[in-house]
């Protein structure tokens, strides 16, 4: 994708227009939701919409991004732009990566790879979840020459972690992100109330019944016994025992940039740069872990600060559009993971939903960007938000 071109994506839809041709999925992502509701059971589709508690925190993550108005300025020249990003020891075609996303199988039969193959396709790096329906190796050749990140969820056993990176590593995986805020799973009333999680049924435990240490953990083969498999899965997943020096273990185990994956308080930041990491996503796992908690993009300006450039700061929970990605690069954000809506855009149209959701999310922050004045995501900061009047989000 040539620089400055996201913006293109427009007029493709339009000059489709004229053959009567509309697109399957629509603009407005924010639409997608509600369509993945009609068109799945509710139980994957709770799983994915739901969050902890009441769903404060997923409204505070959206209130935390409409608070701030976008402040358009005029004849700046943004007629060639180039949204190319340097992020952790690489040029990415935009700031922007896709979340992990654990269990997509629950979605769609093509799952992880689906979502891979469009990401890589784009240039846009793909966040594999410890938790995916498919082998990270099998993912990381759906990946072809795209940038590799693998997400780490750091369990109980040492030496299954040992194993996951071992792997992760030899199938090419670069960047390591490492998910705190998930050491066990928060209290999701949706999935309470269905009765539904998915991995009792083996689903998400592809990395983990493919695994040698793990497998040596079980009295009986996987096959033999799945039941049992489940079970073990279930009780060495999270660790809510790991402290901070822990760390030190996973920086003598993996040479490339670690990211942490939940940094919401700068004193974390200021750990994370202390234990030696590369990087932090600032983030509220989607309002999906801790009810009542602050809005991601609330605790953005001071993470930043605290980074300073010690870190590179990543940011999600509650981006749904182009201005959304344009106010978290203005809040001290280098780049954006998306998360649900490309979820949504696989559960509706498998790697051509996928595609289409990337797209849109970048052509609407490219014009975003331009029509604000900019030419870059470099020269966009604080300066370009005004605070939304009292009473109007
Ligand atoms: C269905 C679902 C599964 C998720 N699985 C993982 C996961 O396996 N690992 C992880 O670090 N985060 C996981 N997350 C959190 C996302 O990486 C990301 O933080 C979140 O989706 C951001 O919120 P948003 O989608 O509302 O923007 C998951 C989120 C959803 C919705
Ligand atoms: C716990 C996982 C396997 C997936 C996840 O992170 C989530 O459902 O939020």
């Amino acid at each position: 994708m040539a620089p400055g071109h996201w913006a293109d994506f427009q007029y493709e839809i339009y000059l489709n227009g004229l053959t009567g041709a509309v697109p399957r999925l629509p603009a407005d992502l924010t639409r997608l939701e509600a369509m993945v509701e009609q068109r799945l059971g509710p139980g994957p589709a709770g799983y994915v919409a739901g969050g902890a508690g009441d769903g404060s925190a997923i409204r505070a993550n959206r209130a935390a991004l409409e608070r701030h108005r976008i402040v358009p300025r005029m004849l700046r020249d943004v007629a060639e732009r180039d949204l190319t990003t340097e992020l952790l020891g690489a040029t990415l075609p935009a700031p922007l990566a896709l979340a992990p996303v654990g269990i997509l199988s629950i979605l769609h039969p093509e799952a992880e790879t689906a979502a891979a193959r469009a990401a890589a396709a784009r240039g846009v790096p793909y966040i594999l979840s410890s938790a995916s329906s498919t082998p990270l190796e099998a993912v990381a050749e759906a990946m072809g020459g795209a940038e590799r990140w693998f997400q780490l969820y750091w369990g109980k056993d040492r030496e299954v972690t040992r194993s996951f990176l071992d792997r992760a590593r030899a199938a090419g995986y670069r960047v390591l992100v490492v998910t705190l805020d998930t050491p066990l799973l928060g209290w999701r009333p949706r999935d309470l109330d269905q009765a539904y999680l998915p991995f009792l049924r083996g689903v998400g435990t592809a990395n983990y019944f493919s695994d040698p240490a793990f497998r040596a953990g079980l009295a009986k083969p996987v096959e033999e016994d799945p039941d049992a498999a489940v079970l073990h899965f279930v009780q060495l997943f999270g660790d809510p025992g790991k402290t901070w020096p822990d760390l030190a273990f996973l920086r003598e185990h993996w040479e490339g940039p670690i990211v942490l994956k939940g940094v919401l308080h700068p004193d974390d930041a200021r750990r994370a740069a202390e234990a030696g990491m590369d990087g932090v996503v600032v983030s509220n796992h989607g309002g999906r872990q801790v009810a009542g908690s602050l809005g991601a993009a609330d605790a953005l300006p001071a993470v930043a600060a605290a980074a300073g450039d010690r870190l590179t700061v990543l940011f999600d929970s509650g981006v749904r559009t182009g201005a959304d990605v344009f106010r978290a690069l203005a809040l001290g954000a280098r780049a954006v993971l998306l998360g649900r809506p490309y979820a949504y855009g696989l559960a509706l149209d498998g790697q051509a939903g996928v595609d289409h959701v990337l797209r849109s999310l970048l052509a609407e922050f490219d014009l975003t960007l331009a029509l604000s004045g900019h030419a870059t995501p470099a020269t966009v900061t604080a300066e370009d938000l005004a605070p939304a009047p009292p009473g109007t989000t």
